[in-house]
C-alpha cells in the first residue's frame, strides 16, 4: 500500500494551496477540506493513505477528526500541523495515533521527510498486511466441510475430480447450503493453492460499478475515477475468481464476461491495453439459473461456458443425517470460541433440530447454535434455547419472551419508588439493563472485549465507553 491519495484540512487558504501544489507535483492525489466538517464528509465517502489536519479548525478540530479516523480508518496515517511548538499539542497528537506532526510555519524540506518516511511506514504496512492475508487465506480457505450424507459424498466425489484441472464450476442452492465453501475447497485442492482467491458477490454492488470492480479502469476514464483501479480478474490472476450470485450480474455484462473468458484476456476500462489473465472461475447462484435463461436474462451461451462441472448444493432438509454432525461442530465452535467447557444437548433439542424444516440450511443452525451459546445460562440446552425455531414451528411460549420478564420485573421495581422524586429514570433503567447485558458478554468472552462489541453489535469504542460510565470491572466482567 503505497500512498496515493491524501487530504489536507486547513482553514487558511495560503496552507492549502501550498501543500495541495507541493504534494500535485510529486504524484499524489490530492484532496482538500476548508474546515473540519468539510474533511469529515470528505473522509466519510473517501479512503485517504494519508491525511495532514490542522489541530485548529472551525468545526471539529484537528484531534477529534485524528480520533475520527483512528476509529473508522485505521491504516490512514496522519500528520498534524500545529501553530504553536508547544509540548501539549505534540504529546496529545502522537498519543492520539498520528503518525507525525509539522509546527508552523514549516519548509516544504520538512514535509518533504516526513512524506517520504510517510511512505515506507505505508509500505511496510501494505506488506505486513499482504503477510497478514495470506496467513489468514492459508488458514481460512480450507475450512471444514461437515456432512457424510450421501448427498456430501456425492459432491466430495465431484470435487475430488474436477478440483484439480482448470474447469469451471458452477455450484447451485438455496442460500446458506455452503457454496462459498465449496468454492474454498475448490481452490484449496487446486494447484492454485496459495495464489490468490478473490470473491466478488454480484449481487451485492450496484450494476453500474459490477463492470469496473470486475475489469478495473485507468486513471481519468470517467469522472470520479481518480486513481487506477486493479480489478478482480487482475487481482485473481494465477488463482481463482469465486463469482458468487451470478445470476445477478447485467445482460451487458454477461456478454464482456464470456468474451474474456473465451480470451483470457482483460482491458481495463478507459484503457487500451489487453492485460492476458489466467483465472480459474468458479460460479455460484441461489436462483434457478435455467429458467433466467428460459427468460432471457440469463445468456444461454454464458451458462453452459460456466457450466462445465456443476455441482448442486442440497438444501439441509434433504440431508437431514448430517445435522447432529454439524450441530456437533458447530457446538464445539461456539464452545472454543466463548471459552465454555460443558455445555450439550438435550435430546428434545436434537430432536427439534431434526424435525426443522431449516428454510435457511446450515447458515441458519450455524448461527442458531451461536447465539443459545451465548445467551442461554443453561448448562444442557434445550428447544426453549431456540426461540427463532419454536416462533417457526408456532408453539413459542408467551410468557417466557424477554419483554415480558423484564416488564414484570420494572412494574414491580417502579411500583416501590416515588416516581415524583424522580429526574433521571429512563437513564436509570437503561444503566440497569444495560451493565447486566455488558458484564455477560464479557464474562462469556472471558473480557475480551472485541468478541464482546462485535456479539453485541456495537462499536469497539462505543464499548469501551461504555464500561467507563458503568464502571464496569472489565477483568471480573462483573460491576
Ligand atoms: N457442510 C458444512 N460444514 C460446515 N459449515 C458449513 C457447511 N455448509 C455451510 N457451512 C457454514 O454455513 C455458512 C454459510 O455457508 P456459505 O456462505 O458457504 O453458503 P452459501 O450457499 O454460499 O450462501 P449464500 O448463497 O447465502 O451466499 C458459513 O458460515 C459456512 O461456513
Amino acid at each position: 500500500m503505497a500512498i496515493q491519495r491524501i487530504l489536507v484540512a486547513d482553514d487558511e487558504e495560503s496552507i492549502r494551496w501550498v501543500l495541495s501544489k507541493a504534494l500535485k507535483k510529486q504524484g499524489f492525489s490530492v484532496d482538500l477540506a476548508e474546515d473540519g466538517s468539510q474533511a469529515r464528509s470528505l473522509a466519510q465517502k473517501n479512503h485517504y493513505d494519508l491525511a495532514i489536519l490542522d489541530i485548529k479548525m472551525p468545526g471539529v478540530q484537528g484531534l477529534d477528526l485524528l480520533k475520527l479516523f483512528r476509529a473508522e480508518s485505521p491504516d490512514t496515517l496522519i500528520i498534524i500541523m500545529t501553530a504553536e511548538a508547544t509540548m501539549e499539542n505534540a504529546v496529545s497528537a502522537m498519543k492520539h495515533g498520528a503518525y507525525d506532526y509539522l509546527t508552523k510555519p514549516f519548509d516544504l524540506t520538512a514535509l518533504d521527510a516526513i512524506i517520504l518516511k510517510a511512505e515506507k511506514a505505508a509500505d511496510l504496512t501494505g506488506k505486513i498486511d499482504h503477510l497478514k492475508e495470506e496467513l489468514q487465506d492459508h488458514y481460512s480457505v480450507g475450512r471444514a466441510i461437515i456432512g457424510n450424507s450421501q448427498a456430501m459424498q456425492d459432491i466430495y466425489k465431484i470435487l475430488g475430480r474436477a478440483a484439480g484441472s482448470d474447469v469451471t464450476i458452477l455450484v447451485t442452492g438455496e442460500s446458506g447450503t455452503g457454496k462459498e465453501l465449496i468454492a474454498r475447497a475448490i481452490h484449496v485442492n487446486s494447484q492454485r493453492l496459495g495464489k490468490p482467491l478473490i470473491a466478488l458477490n454480484c449481487a451485492a454492488i450496484p450494476h453500474e460499478l459490477l463492470e469496473t470492480e470486475l475489469f478495473g479502469h485507468e486513471r481519468g476514464a470517467f469522472t470520479g475515477a481518480t486513481e487506477r483501479k486493479i480489478g478482480k480478474f487482475e487481482q485473481a490472476n494465477g488463482g481463482t475468481l469465486f463469482l458468487d450470485e451470478i445470476g445477478d450480474m447485467p445482460l451487458e455484462l454477461q456478454a464482456k464476461l464470456l468474451r474474456v473468458l473465451q480470451e483470457k484476456e482483460i482491458t481495463r476500462t478507459g484503457g487500451n491495453q489487453t492485460i492476458q489473465v489466467d483465472v480459474r472461475i468458479v460460479a455460484a447462484t441461489n436462483q434457478d439459473i435455467l429458467s433466467r435463461v428460459k427468460e432471457k436474462q440469463f445468456r444461454e451461451d454464458l451458462y453452459y461456458r460456466l457450466n462445465v462441472v456443476p455441482i448442486k448444493m442440497p438444501p439441509l432438509r434433504e440431508r437431514r443425517d448430517d445435522i447432529p454432525l454439524l450441530a456437533d461442530f458447530f457446538l464445539q465452535k461456539s464452545k472454543q470460541d466463548l471459552g465454555i467447557d460443558a455445555m450439550e444437548y438435550s435430546e428434545e433439542l436434537l430432536e427439534l433440530f431434526k424435525t426443522y424444516n431449516w428454510p435457511g440450511n446450515v447458515r441458519e443452525l450455524e448461527n442458531n447454535i451461536k447465539r443459545a451459546a451465548l445467551l442461554s445460562p443453561n448448562q444442557v440446552l434445550t428447544p426453549l434455547d431456540f426461540p427463532d425455531l419454536l416462533e417457526g414451528k408456532k408453539y413459542q411460549r408467551q410468557d417466557e419472551s424477554l419483554e415480558t420478564l423484564v416488564a414484570q420485573k420494572l412494574e414491580n421495581s417502579l411500583s416501590q419508588m416515588n416516581l415524583h422524586e424522580m429526574d433521571t429514570l429512563y437513564e436509570m433503567v437503561l444503566h440497569q439493563v444495560e451493565r447486566p447485558l455488558i458484564n455477560i458478554v464479557l464474562q462469556k468472552t472471558r473480557g475480551n472485549q472485541i468478541k464482546a462489541a462485535q456479539i453485541l453489535g456495537i462499536n469497539r469504542n462505543t464499548l469501551r465507553k461504555k464500561i467507563k460510565t458503568l464502571e464496569i470491572d472489565v477483568k471480573r466482567g462483573d460491576a
